[in-house]
């Protein structure tokens, strides 16, 4: 199901350079002739290029089955006023490339992300070996192939577009590793009875029970929460936004209830949009 169908030329922009698992998200989901993908440098430029109108949609990292969260993704979202249109889910495997073999390696390129996913299997090949973080996986492997003594943790399309060989497949510690991304911008999506909605809000942390206050409002409604995460509000220090998936559509009754309620308690409340549910179905809740 493509998000934006109906239009022509649409620009879709991922976390580049190309081969990067955002671009393979954005291949899987948006498919056909019609769409353009546009590397961008970070998340917050993707974010920057959608809401200014330079690109149609954007596809970004939410949050992975190993490593958790990505929080830069978070953090764009509390001064952002993008919706997200819809979910979609990658499985994610990691491969060492290089140009070299295991034992000549000093370095290793990676997304903090990948670095995290792949940390049991680093410490076990690759003790004392240097990691560095950088921008994206396909970043790594473009710096990996100018460098005969680094290696890259990316796709298996960046061997191919790097020119590396694949030193070890599926180096990855969790098994059924997946990441979560949102699309950003492009049409709303309409209440398909199997929808999930995040939510951001910040609480007065002097009041006593005042996130238990917030949380109870979607109790009363009868709303199960899929999701919690807390950040820094980048406002005042040690005040922070709390992020609440739940589900439910913003067009359901109960839901719009509940939102007006947690806007009483929370005034700097906002919907980051409603989407439908695409979580694998062997997974449960
Ligand atoms: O660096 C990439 O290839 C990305 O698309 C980013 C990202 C992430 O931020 O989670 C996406 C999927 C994987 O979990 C690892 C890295």
């Amino acid at each position: 199901m493509s998000v934006v169908s109906l239009q022509e030329d649409i620009s879709v922009a991922y976390l580049g350079p190309a081969g990067s698992y955002t671009h393979e998200a954005a291949q899987e989901r948006f498919v056909g002739n019609n769409f353009a993908y546009k590397p961008y440098a970070s998340i917050s430029d993707i974010f920057d290029a959608v809401e200014s109108r330079r690109t149609t949609c954007g596809i970004v990292p939410f949050e992975n089955s190993t490593f958790g969260s990505v929080v830069t993704t978070l953090d764009c979202f509390i001064g952002s006023k993008l919706r997200i249109s819809a979910e979609a889910y990658l499985p994610v495997h990691h491969n060492l490339l290089s140009k070299s073999k295991l034992s000549e390696l000093k370095k290793v390129y990676s997304h903090p992300q990948a670095l995290g996913q792949c940390k049991k299997w680093l410490a076990t090949h690759l003790p004392g070996v240097a990691l560095v973080e950088v921008a994206s996986t396909s970043y790594a492997a473009e710096l990996a192939k100018e460098d005969p003594e680094a290696a890259a943790i990316a796709s298996l399309m960046c061997a191919e577009l790097y020119s590396l060989n694949v030193i070890e497949r599926d180096i990855e510690d969790g098994k059924n590793n997946t990441t979560r991304f949102f699309i950003l911008g492009g049409s709303t999506s309409t209440r398909t009875g199997d929808d999930k909605t995040y939510f951001l809000f910040t609480v007065d942390h002097r009041k006593p029970g005042a996130l238990c206050d917030a949380l109870k409002v979607f109790k009363d409604h009868e709303i199960n929460l899929t999701k919690i995460d807390s950040r820094p509000s980048q406002q005042r220090p040690w005040h922070y936004a709390f992020f609440v998936e739940f589900q439910g559509h913003l067009e359901d009754e109960n839901v719009q209830g509940a939102l007006e309620k947690l806007k009483e308690l929370c005034p700097n409340a906002k919907e980051l949009g409603s989407y439908p549910n695409q979580r694998p179905k062997e997974d449960t809740y």
